[in-house]
């Protein structure tokens, strides 16, 4: 079984926890209240300028030029979905341009600070796997929206599509394989690591729909 598979495996109990919570219940039913969603969109958006950079960081740190490539073109789409959000969705949604200086809230800032110290001072196949499951995550619950939701008239719909689309899903897989080359030739410890990275970034998952759901401030 490839790394990524046995640490998704490890993380179903969560992922499980993360389809039960009530945002992405009511995202899919598209009865998530707009305040919760505005204040996730405004968090998200500056989540995204932090995150693209450390893609792109991290696709400076790997001597592989395939993976550098793919990991500053992850970085640019990060920063080109953070732009959507401002050109359309902070429009449609109600979101004040001036939520562009809106603080990082408690989560977000943990998230998005753990992300960068990793990358700076922790192994490149530690990093690597904990950028992973913002990938994965966003994947397969974009999958699963589209999958069982019933209401076609969904004001969420275009977000949700995002995630849902084979062109987020091949960005996916790219960076999967890239984390399971690297996990495969290292050593037994870095694994271990990696995995430790990859379990707190999928908490951090839930934790950062939990508290747009709950406008978790400082
Ligand atoms: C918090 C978070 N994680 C992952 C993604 C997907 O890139 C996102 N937009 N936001």
């Amino acid at each position: 079984m490839t790394w990524t598979d046995q640490a998704w495996q490890h993380i179903q109990p969560l992922y499980s926890n993360i389809l039960a919570m009530p945002f992405i219940e009511q995202l899919k039913n598209g009865t998530l209240p707009l305040d919760k969603f505005q204040f996730y969109m405004q968090q998200d958006a500056r989540y995204l300028e932090h995150y693209g950079r450390v893609l792109a960081y991290l696709g400076s740190k790997t001597g592989d030029n395939d993976q550098a490539l793919d990991f500053f073109d992850f970085g640019k789409n990060a920063l080109i979905v953070e732009r959507a959000l401002h050109e359309s969705y902070f429009s449609q949604f109600g979101i004040h341009e001036d939520s562009d200086t809106a603080d990082l809230e408690p989560i977000c800032h943990h998230y998005v600070h753990f992300l960068k110290s990793t990358a700076a001072f922790d192994p490149l196949e530690v990093a690597m796997a904990a950028v992973l499951p913002c990938f994965v995550i966003y994947k397969e619950v974009g999958d699963y929206i589209i999958a069982t939701q019933t209401n076609q008239a969904n004001p969420y719909k275009n977000w949700i599509d995002t995630y849902s689309g084979p062109e987020f899903a091949i960005g996916v897989q790219k960076a999967e394989n890239y984390v399971n080359a690297m996990a495969e030739n290292t050593t037994e410890a870095i694994r271990a690591q990696m995995l430790e990275a990859y379990v707190k970034a999928s908490r951090m998952e839930f934790k950062f729909w939990e508290a747009a759901y709950n406008k978790t401030a400082w």
